[in-house]
């Protein structure tokens, strides 16, 4: 499955920064990520978990889906995040730093032991050498838990591994292919890791470009300046909305009726295009009301 509803940027900020939280309701971004983790001091934990749930509980973020990120569960905070957050509205809680399959369902238990709504998913971040290994047993998990999405963690992975952050981001792109195939075996959101060069909007560009064609659903951001570029980017394009409306265009007129095979601007369209043609379309609509 892939995500119906758009995901293509998810703005993090840290959960102590109200200035920023502030802003968060009114910038164009799809979700918005609100860190308990690595963007907070650890003597700020308390604080910045008080701060999430008021502003959780004064709402205002409109449609975006709100993501709150926790502290790892075996850390002096992360049962308290998770008790704390139980009754707030939210989208997903994001786990980081999880390592197996048994962390995920460890993690949704706890999510149940606490109250959260049951609508409420587990996205856990992809940045361990361990998970990565395990990715296939970590997304069959969806099956018995709360799991709904995986979050790449490039810096953390790159502090674990010695790979380099480099452009084109050679020794991630097996990573990136290998979630993603884990991610859709198992219906789960794919999101890409973090561009950290925020006055660099080329080089963010190209990685959401070369997410995008690895078939990622978003990407996760660091600064607002870089909200266009990711919703450009994961957004189809002008071309790909008419041909798509073309395809379905083809298969409803009578004179195709019970053709498995169309040509179509040139192009063969079987079945299978007419359904990803949809979806397509779907998008793009979800986007236009944006
Ligand atoms: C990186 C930053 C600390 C830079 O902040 P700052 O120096 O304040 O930037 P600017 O002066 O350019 O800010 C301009 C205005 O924009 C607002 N702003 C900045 N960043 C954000 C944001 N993320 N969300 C909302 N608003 C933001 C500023 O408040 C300014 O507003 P104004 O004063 O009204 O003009 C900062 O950008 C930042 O904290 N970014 C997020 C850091 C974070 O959350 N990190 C954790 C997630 S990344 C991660 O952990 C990845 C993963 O786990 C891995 O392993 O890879
Ligand atoms: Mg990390």
């Amino acid at each position: 499955m892939i995500e119906a509803q758009p995901l293509r940027s998810l703005l993090y900020m840290p959960a102590s920064n109200a200035r920023a939280v502030d802003k968060a309701r009114a910038l164009p971004c799809d979700a918005v990520a609100l860190d308990l983790e690595d963007a907070v001091a650890p003597d700020m934990k308390d604080e910045a978990r008080s701060a999430l749930v008021q502003a959780l509980t004064a709402g205002g973020f409109g449609h975006r889906q709100m993501i709150a990120r926790i502290n790892p569960l075996g850390s002096p905070w992360g049962k308290a995040d998770l008790a704390t957050l139980a009754p707030c509205p939210l989208h997903a809680i994001l786990a980081p730093k999880v390592n197996a399959a048994a962390d995920v369902v460890a993690l949704s238990v706890a999510m149940d032991g606490a109250g959260f709504d049951p609508a409420v998913g587990l996205w856990v971040m992809i940045e361990t050498p361990q998970a990565v290994l395990a990715l296939e047993r970590i997304a069959e998990t969806a099956r018995i838990s709360r799991l709904a999405g995986f979050v790449l963690g490039l810096n953390d992975l790159a502090k674990e591994t010695g790979m380099a952050q480099r452009p084109g981001r050679a020794g991630f792109v097996p990573v990136m292919v290998q979630a993603l195939m884990a991610a859709r075996a198992y219906g789960l959101v794919l999101l890409d890791g973090v561009c950290n060069a925020i006055d660099d909007p080329a080089r963010l560009e190209a990685e959401c470009f070369q997410a995008q064609e690895l078939g990622l659903d978003g990407k996760t951001l660091i600064h607002p300046s870089q909200i266009e570029i990711a919703n450009r980017v994961f957004a189809p394009d002008e071309a790909e909305v008419a041909e798509a409306a073309a395809i379905v265009a083809a298969f409803a007129d009578p004179a195709n009726a019970g053709k498995g095979a169309l040509k179509v601007g040139g192009k063969m369209a079987e079945l299978l295009h007419h359904d990803m043609a949809v979806r397509l379309l779907a998008k793009a609509a979800a986007i236009a009301t944006r």
